[in-house]
């Protein structure tokens, strides 16, 4: 299902193009699709949004680019960990939320990739990750338990760890806090809120981003194209 979004987003892929390549398992199927197409002739800049991407780009031959050799990005292709009806998202569940977030935001086009799993009536089942600086984080942790108690929702969150308990950091050095919303009922509220706290860099909430959400099922693909608002 991931493979067939990221074969349908290809579709949307013209020579010449400069792209933005999102983070994930479902990304990665678009990032060896667009290797092959390069193999065939296809000529693309790719802008990574981590450092696992930019390997695997590398790995498949797409050329890359620093975001600050370009000042177009022409289509950014994405995974999600949630896509509500009116293609809101909540991202940042491999901590590569703040690079996306700023690839996504210039890019001209942002379009998503997901499996059907990842539609959702209500954002907030997955984790909402929260990236903040490291210095003081314990109170910026506390700061945004209060945001979220304030909001009626659980004060429930937890610092990312590792597989060997190590904290988890991102690739510009901050730590996430991931926080067991449940159900976001207000995501641009909520995401106000976080981001007014001194201290949280960026939020996992993706609102108002995406041109278009295609999601792989089992036998072909759906295009959500959220309304305008
Ligand atoms: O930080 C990670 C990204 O936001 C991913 O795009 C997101 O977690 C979806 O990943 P996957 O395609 O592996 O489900």
């Amino acid at each position: 299902m991931k493979r067939r979004a990221a074969a349908e987003a290809m579709t949307l892929v013209a020579d010449g193009m400069t792209l933005g390549l999102g983070t994930g398992s479902t990304a990665a199927h678009f990032i060896d699709l667009l290797g092959e197409a390069v193999r065939n002739g296809l000529s693309v800049k790719g802008v990574p949004t981590s450092e696992d991407t930019s390997r695997r780009a590398e790995a498949a031959g797409v050329e890359l680019i620093e975001p600050d050799e370009t000042t177009v990005i022409d289509l950014a292709v994405d995974g999600a960990d949630e896509v509500d009806a009116r293609g809101d998202l909540i991202k940042g569940g491999g901590g590569a939320l703040l690079r996306e977030k700023i690839v996504a935001a210039v890019a001209k086009r942002f379009v998503v990739i997901a499996d059907a799993s990842k539609k959702v009536a209500e954002l907030g089942a997955f984790p909402l990750p929260v990236e903040i600086d490291r210095f003081a984080y314990g109170l910026t942790a506390r700061r945004i338990r209060e945001a979220l108690v304030a909001q009626g929702l659980p004060g429930d969150i937890a610092l990312r760890h590792r597989p060997d308990g190590a904290a988890f950091v991102t690739d510009g050095g901050n730590l996430v806090v991931d926080c067991r919303a449940r159900r976001i009922h207000e995501p641009a509220l909520l995401d106000g809120a976080l981001k007014s706290i001194p201290g949280v860099v960026e939020t996992g909430l993706f609102l108002r981003m995406a041109e278009r959400v295609i999601f792989g099922t089992a036998d072909g693909v759906e295009v959500l194209r959220p309304p305008a608002r």
